[in-house]
């Protein structure tokens, strides 16, 4: 089996893909996002990299992952503005994918089309466990799907949920772990029946 992105052949053949790196919060979307990127930049590829500029988190314009390792981005409104940045480009990086637009789909294939490797992270599930923005459609479109899990607080095993610990109803809400924590299945469902319960349900 080929973990994650070591096909080397793959890799480093300038061709048009897409890759999605998918999962829950701390699954390690956004490492495996950044080390594809600087592998691409150690093999002199030319490499752009784009996240939505509402995600101010840890930083205006970096990507950083929760572990602190970080790259130079350009963040953007729209998903229009990534094919304004990209002639001349080889690879093209975008993170938090699942708080762009549904025009990213298009814009991807686009960019693959043209002869462009393009790597996608974002969160497949909202809170509510529901196909988060255009990452179902990107997961439909991909040449290759990597499902990237984080560990269970609660009880060790691999984690695809990312439950919302706040009291808050909106899709978009920025946070980690004062707001999220990553569960597997069974201790979301549970979590879940305990809130229900806590608000009366
Ligand atoms: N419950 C957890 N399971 C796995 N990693 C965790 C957990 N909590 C914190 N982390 C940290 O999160 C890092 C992954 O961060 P990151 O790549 O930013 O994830 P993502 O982009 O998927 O949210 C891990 O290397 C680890 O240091
Ligand atoms: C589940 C969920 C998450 N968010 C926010 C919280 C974080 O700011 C990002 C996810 O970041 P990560 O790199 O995957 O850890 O998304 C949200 O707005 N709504 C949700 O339902
Ligand atoms: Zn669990």
């Amino acid at each position: 089996m080929v973990l994650f992105s070591e096909d080397h052949i793959q890799e480093t053949k300038r061709r048009g893909r897409i890759e999605v790196i998918c999962g829950s919060m701390f699954s390690g979307k956004t490492e495996e996002l950044i080390r594809r990127l600087k592998r691409a930049k150690f093999a002199k590829q030319r490499v752009e990299i784009f996240k939505p500029a509402i995600d101010t988190r840890y930083s205006e314009a970096d990507v950083v992952s929760h572990d602190s390792h970080s790259i130079a981005s350009t963040p953007i409104d729209s998903s229009a503005s990534i094919l304004l940045f990209t002639s001349e480009i080889d690879v093209v990086g975008i993170d938090e994918a699942q708080f762009f637009d549904s025009g990213l789909i298009d814009v991807c294939n686009q960019l693959a089309n043209n002869g462009i490797r393009v790597i996608i992270a974002g969160l497949d599930m909202d809170f509510r466990g529901i196909p988060f923005g255009p990452m179902p459609g990107l997961c439909a479109i991909a040449d290759e799907v990597s499902k990237v899990h984080a560990i269970c607080v609660k009880c060790g095993q691999l984690a695809s949920f990312s439950h919302r610990t706040v009291k808050n109803d909106k899709q978009v809400l920025l946070g980690e772990t004062e707001e999220y924590e990553p569960l597997c299945r069974e201790c979301y469902q549970q979590a879940i029946q305990a809130d229900q319960k806590e608000n009366g349900h």
